[in-house]
C-alpha cells in the first residue's frame, strides 16, 4: 500500500482533468441512480465517507482536513437536494471541526453521523446528540498501552483516543505497516471481545469499538428519516462496504442508488471497488464529481 496523493494534486487537483464521461457510472444501476438524482434532485441523498473521500489521506490522523473545494462544492450541491449527510468514523465534531463545515452558508441543513453512526451533529442546531458513552472502552483504553507491549507492539503504532466512545491503533507510522496490521488484528480482536466490543477494520487502523451500529444502519435510517427518492454514497474503506451493503439492498426495493469509490491508489480494498458503480481518483475526484453535480443542476 502506498499514501494517498490526493493532497499533492493542489486544490483544483484532478477536477481540472476530468470531463462529463469521467462521471458516467459503469453499471446499469449506476446510470440509472444518476439519471434520477438529476431528474428529481429534490429527492436524493448525497452522503459521504470523510476520511479518504473528503480528506486526503495523511500519516497523522490530527492533521487530517478535508479537501480545500469539499465544503464549497457540497455547499453548492447541498441546497439543490433533500438531503447531504457525512457518515465517519470519526467523532461528528471532529469530522465538523476537520472539515470546515460549520457556518457554511448552502450547509444549514447539513447532517453528520459520527461514530459509524451513533453520534449526529445537526448543522441547524449545531449540537452533537450522543447516547451515553458505552461500557469497556475506558477499561480497553486503560488496558491498550500495556497489551500492546505484552504482544510486542510494533515501532510506530499509535493509539488514538476518540472521545471515550472508541479506540483506534494505527499501524500506519510503523516501519511496516501491513505486518503491524496483520500482526495486531487478532489480538486485539479478542481484547475487544473481552469487553464486549468489536474491531473495526480500516486502512492501516484497527478500531475497538461497541457493536449494534454501522455506516449501513446509519444510512438506512436518515434515508427512511428524509423519505429520499435517490441515493449517492462515496467512501473509500472497509467500513464503509456497510453502506454500501445498504445501498444495494435498498436498490433490490427499487431505490435507485449510486455507489461512488473514493480510490486511485493500492491501499483501496477490492471489495469496494469491485461493487462501485464509478470510482474517482481520491478526494479531489469526489470533490470534482460534487461540482459537476452542481454545475449539472444549476
Ligand atoms: O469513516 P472515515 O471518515 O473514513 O474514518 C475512518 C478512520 O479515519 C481515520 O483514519 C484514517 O485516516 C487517517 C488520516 O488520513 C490515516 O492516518 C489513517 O491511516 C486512516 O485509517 C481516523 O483516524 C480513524 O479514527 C477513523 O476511524
Amino acid at each position: 500500500m502506498t499514501a494517498d496523493r490526493g493532497s499533492r494534486e493542489g486544490p483544483l487537483g484532478y477536477a481540472r482533468l476530468m470531463s462529463a464521461e469521467t462521471f458516467t457510472p459503469h453499471t446499469p444501476e449506476g446510470r440509472d441512480a444518476l439519471t434520477a438524482l438529476l431528474a428529481h434532485p429534490e429527492r436524493a441523498v448525497v452522503a459521504l465517507d470523510f476520511d479518504g473521500t473528503l480528506a486526503p489521506i495523511v500519516p497523522d490522523p490530527d492533521q487530517a482536513r478535508a479537501h480545500p473545494g469539499a465544503a464549497p462544492a457540497l455547499a453548492r450541491l447541498a441546497p439543490r437536494l433533500a438531503a447531504a449527510a457525512i457518515i465517519t468514523g470519526r467523532p461528528a465534531g471532529v469530522a465538523v471541526r476537520y472539515g470546515g463545515f460549520a457556518g457554511v452558508p448552502g450547509l444549514e441543513h447539513l447532517v453528520v453521523l459520527g461514530h459509524y453512526g451513533a453520534e449526529r451533529w445537526d448543522a441547524r442546531t449545531g449540537e452533537v446528540h450522543a447516547p451515553a458513552e458505552p461500557p469497556g472502552v475506558t477499561a480497553v483504553r486503560a488496558e491498550l498501552p500495556g497489551f500492546l507491549d505484552t504482544i510486542g507492539s510494533w515501532h510506530g503504532t499509535w493509539i488514538e483516543d476518540k472521545g471515550g466512545r472508541s479506540v483506534a491503533v494505527h499501524t500506519r507510522r510503523t516501519d511496516d505497516p501491513d505486518a503491524a496490521f496483520e500482526a495486531l488484528r487478532a489480538p486485539l480482536g479478542e481484547l475487544a471481545a473481552r469487553h464486549g466490543l468489536v474491531v473495526e477494520p480500516g486502512r492501516y487502523v484497527l478500531e475497538l469499538r461497541p457493536p449494534g451500529v454501522d455506516k449501513g444502519v446509519a444510512l438506512a435510517a436518515y434515508l427512511r428519516e428524509v423519505g429520499a427518492g435517490s441515493v449517492l454514497y462515496a467512501g473509500d474503506d472497509l467500513g464503509d462496504l456497510a453502506a454500501y451493503a445498504a445501498v444495494a439492498e435498498l436498490r433490490e426495493k427499487g431505490l435507485p442508488g449510486l455507489l461512488v469509490a473514493s480510490a486511485g491508489t493500492d491501499e483501496s480494498p477490492k471489495e469496494l471497488l469491485a461493487q462501485a458503480d464509478l470510482t474517482v481518483p481520491g478526494p479531489a475526484g469526489v470533490v470534482a464529481l460534487l461540482d459537476h453535480l452542481a454545475d449539472a443542476l444549476e
